[in-house]
């Protein structure tokens, strides 16, 4: 088959190299020539484990990418992989991907055979009715022959490329079953090699599975957050408690590390978005809002841990971590953000370290100082915070020798405690 992905950010480029090495000649178009030229020589605009093999591959062969819409018409399948930021209120913000909807309606307007668009985004469950199908037959002045999907995706960034290729599930939201069928053609040879439940079922519903499954992996996080507080209160290890629930199939044992809570560039505006739809519906979802507001407060009380033992006015605190999570430079809606903040607040001296995304974070906030390892950012603190778990802050030992005094807030499970430190775990 021959694909064509609109949008080469974190999405589109994983599914582009991805549909190449599952045999399909696959057309990468973004708006952005930089990203284009990136890609075209073989090269990833984004940091994710084996996406740069997959389009070294591929480029020049099977993979191609472009700022014209030109090869849409030419493709048998369009996915749309445009980002769906907030608003202010927390609300889905479409502009972006109404507007590439558009062009690839206008892409299509003269085709006559029939063509599925595909939105990969992630959208509220109105978003196709209401606005992305009515500006994709807008485009196509009304041609018949296109019809739009949605086929919600569930990679998580760091393990972008695994997670496409090995999903446990595959939804396809369609209003045909020639739709479905053109779905069925596009994941067929990942079906071959691999076990994935499909999901068949109308775009709105499959709109609706996406953010269910990221407000439900939230609420799991907030939820164990909010226990492993109560841990804490009594003194109790919230990963001991955990381990032992998580022994229950109807629990399971993945999602539940509690600590100082969620980020990234989706579980913060997916949740706000599905709220922000819930409630324009006339619905309050008290658990959704509980969710965020457990996951707002876990910065705030690793910082009243440290103040227990380190007078935050003047003191230099290490922040060790600034991405949302281990393996990726990114650092949208990461717990390094308020907990910076609150830092600055409370008039304490920063030294931040991160093995990979000091660069992002130092446009963030450039009056910061930046260690260029773990150990430079430890010397002669008078305290640290732990913000990522990174691997190799699991190693740190008598690097803690050198602070100023000891004090250890740990708000990811991370760090060996040994003699001579004071060591707070957020939950345990
Ligand atoms: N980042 C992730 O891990 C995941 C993201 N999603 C969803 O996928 C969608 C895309 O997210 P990301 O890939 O992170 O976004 P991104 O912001 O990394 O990439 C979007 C790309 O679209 C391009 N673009 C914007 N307007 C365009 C147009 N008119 N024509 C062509 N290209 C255009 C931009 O230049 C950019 O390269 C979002 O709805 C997100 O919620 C879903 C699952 C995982
Ligand atoms: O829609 C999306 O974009 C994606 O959002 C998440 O993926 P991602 O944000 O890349 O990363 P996760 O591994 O889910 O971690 C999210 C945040 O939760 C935190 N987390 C995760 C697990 C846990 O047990 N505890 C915990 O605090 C991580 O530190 C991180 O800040 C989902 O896991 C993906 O399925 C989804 O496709």
């Amino acid at each position: 088959m021959h694909i064509s992905v609109i949008g080469s950010g974190y999405v589109g480029t994983t599914i582009a190299a991805c549909f190449a090495e599952l045999g399909h000649d696959v057309t990468a178009i973004d708006i952005d020539e930089e990203v284009v030229a990136t890609l075209n020589d073989g090269r990833a605009p984004i940091d994710e484990p084996g996406l740069e093999d997959l389009l070294e591959t591929h480029v020049g062969d099977r993979l191609e990418a472009t700022t014209s819409y030109d090869a849409v018409p030419e493709s048998d399948v369009t996915f749309l992989a445009i980002g769906t930021p907030s608003n202010e209120d927390g609300s889905i913000d479409l502009t972006a991907l109404e507007a590439a909807a558009e062009a690839t309606g206008e892409a299509l307007a003269d085709k006559s055979e029939r063509h599925l668009v595909v939105i990969k985004s992630t959208v509220t469950p109105t978003s196709i009715e209401n606005v992305l199908e009515p500006a994709v037959k807008r485009g196509a002045d009304g041609n018949d022959n296109v019809e739009v999907g949605m086929n919600p995706e569930f990679l998580r960034e760091g393990s972008a490329v695994s997670d496409f290729l090995s999903p446990d599930k595959l939804v396809y939201g369609t209003n045909s079953e020639w739709g479905t069928e053109r779905l069925h053609a596009v994941f067929e040879p990942l079906l071959e090699d691999h076990d994935a439940d499909v999901v068949e079922t109308d775009p709105q519903t499959a709109s609706m599975i996406k953010y269910a499954n990221n407000a439900f992996l939230a609420s799991k996080i907030s939820l164990v957050n909010d226990l492993g507080n109560v841990c804490k209160e009594f003194g109790l290890d919230a990963y001991e408690v955990m381990e032992a629930i998580g022994l229950d199939d109807r629990i399971s044992e993945q999602f539940l590390r509690s600590g100082v809570g969620w980020g990234g560039s989706c579980f913060p505006k997916d949740v706000n978005a599905i709220i922000a739809a819930a409630r324009e519906a006339g619905y309050d979802p008290a658990l959704l809002e509980a969710t965020v507001e457990v996951n707002d407060q876990q910065p705030e009380r690793l910082l009243e841990l440290l103040a227990e033992h380190v007078d935050l006015e003047g003191a230099r605190i290490a922040v060790l971590g600034l991405s949302f999570k281990p393996q990726t430079d990114d650092i949208r809606n990461s717990r390094a953000i308020p907990t910076i903040e609150r830092l600055q607040d409370r008039g304490a001296e920063i030294v931040a370290y991160d093995p990979v995304a000091i660069e992002p974070m130092r446009e963030r906030f450039p009056e910061l100082e930046y260690a260029d390892s773990a150990a430079d950012a430890l010397e002669n603190a008078d305290g640290t915070v732990v913000v990522t778990d990174w691997d190799e802050f699991a190693t740190l030992d008598e690097e803690f020798d050198t602070m100023a005094s000891p004090v250890v807030v740990d708000g990811r499970r991370i760090i060996q405690p040994r003699e001579n430190m004071t060591y707070e775990g957020l939950t345990w």
